[in-house]
């Protein structure tokens, strides 16, 4: 797309936008808590932060796993999280998928869907898809089915059973592919890839549905080296057109990937910066690089 066409789609979304304000009963937007009226595919962007979290808390039997944690990421933003074994890190990514809820705080995806108004698969469905550790690829189907399999899951029961890849998502899928190296593997049950290709299929059956937003749960744990450079230059591939949020220990991958990270500890940000920076940060080497 030229950028004369993206001028004219940014105008057109926030005339739309403008117009929704105006025309709400409640009065638009000096009645309605300032929030622009919001289609479900549509995330605000416009303060520069895709994800927003403000003083967040957690416990669990009375022990603060999560604690007035403040952070946000910007839009195409490709953000590692770092910190040591308890640190709050899967909580962080609990909460924001909808699997725990906090007991305050504020999540924001964009600046006006409040994540805590929703569940689990509404949240999926809003464009935040997440990575589990481990892969959980349907191992007898092939790769080309499993990367169907996403399409139609996202759809429901009723609609998967009907379902039939349109022209736009079978140059989707061949463009999925592509990006996680498996083009040569489409007619390859998962069963038979190695443990590197299926933490790729995965990652792909995300991006079937184009998620806004992907949060990546030690994706290189178990990798061999060169697997490991591959992920990095494909998360460099994603990185702009998503915004990815990846939480490991491998210092050599985060160090390939560059940008911000954050170093959780005792279930709030200890330090922030480059992988630089907060190496040569005096209580980040005590609580967890130094160890
Ligand atoms: N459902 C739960 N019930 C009780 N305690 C929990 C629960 N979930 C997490 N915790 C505790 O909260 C703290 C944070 O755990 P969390 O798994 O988020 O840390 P983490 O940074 O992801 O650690 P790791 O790097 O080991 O995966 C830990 O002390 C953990 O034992």
């Amino acid at each position: 797309m030229t950028p004369d066409l993206l001028k004219q789609g940014a105008e057109r979304i926030a005339e739309h936008a403008k117009l929704r304000v105006e025309s709400t009963e409640s009065g638009g937007r000096s009645a309605g808590y300032g929030r622009v009226v919001q289609d479900r595919n549509e995330v605000d962007v416009s303060h520069g932060r895709i994800l927003y979290l403000e003083d967040v808390s957690v416990s669990f039997d009375g022990f603060k796993a999560i604690n007035k944690l403040s952070l946000d990421i910007a839009p195409g933003e490709l953000r590692c999280i770092i910190g040591p074994n308890g640190a709050g890190k899967t909580t962080m990514m609990d909460i924001i998928t909808g699997k725990t809820r906090p007991d305050e705080g504020t999540v924001y995806f964009g600046s006006t869907i409040d994540l805590l108004r929703h569940n689990e698969p509404e949240i999926a469905q809003l464009g935040i898809g997440r990575k589990f550790q481990k892969p959980t690829v349907f191992e007898q189907l092939t790769v080309f089915e499993n990367l169907e399999l996403a399409l139609k899951t996202h759809k429901g029961v009723k609609a998967s059973m009907f379902f039939k890849l349109d022209s736009v998502q079978s140059g989707r899928l061949a463009e999925v592919l592509h990006t996680i190296h498996l083009a040569d593997s489409v007619s390859k049950p998962a069963g038979l890839l190695s443990h590197g290709q299926k933490q790729w299929l995965e990652i792909g059956m995300l991006l079937m549905q184009d998620p806004k937003l992907l949060l990546l749960d030690e994706p290189v744990a178990g990798m061999t080296d060169h697997e490991t450079e591959r992920t990095a230059e494909l998360f460099l591939t994603l990185k702009g057109k998503h915004s990815l949020m990846v939480v490991e220990h491998d210092m050599s991958f985060i160090r390939t990937l560059g940008g911000i990270v954050t170093v959780l500890c005792d279930g709030s940000v200890l330090a922030q910066g480059t992988l630089d920076q907060v190496q040569a940060d005096e209580r980040v080497i005590e609580v967890y690089l130094g160890r």
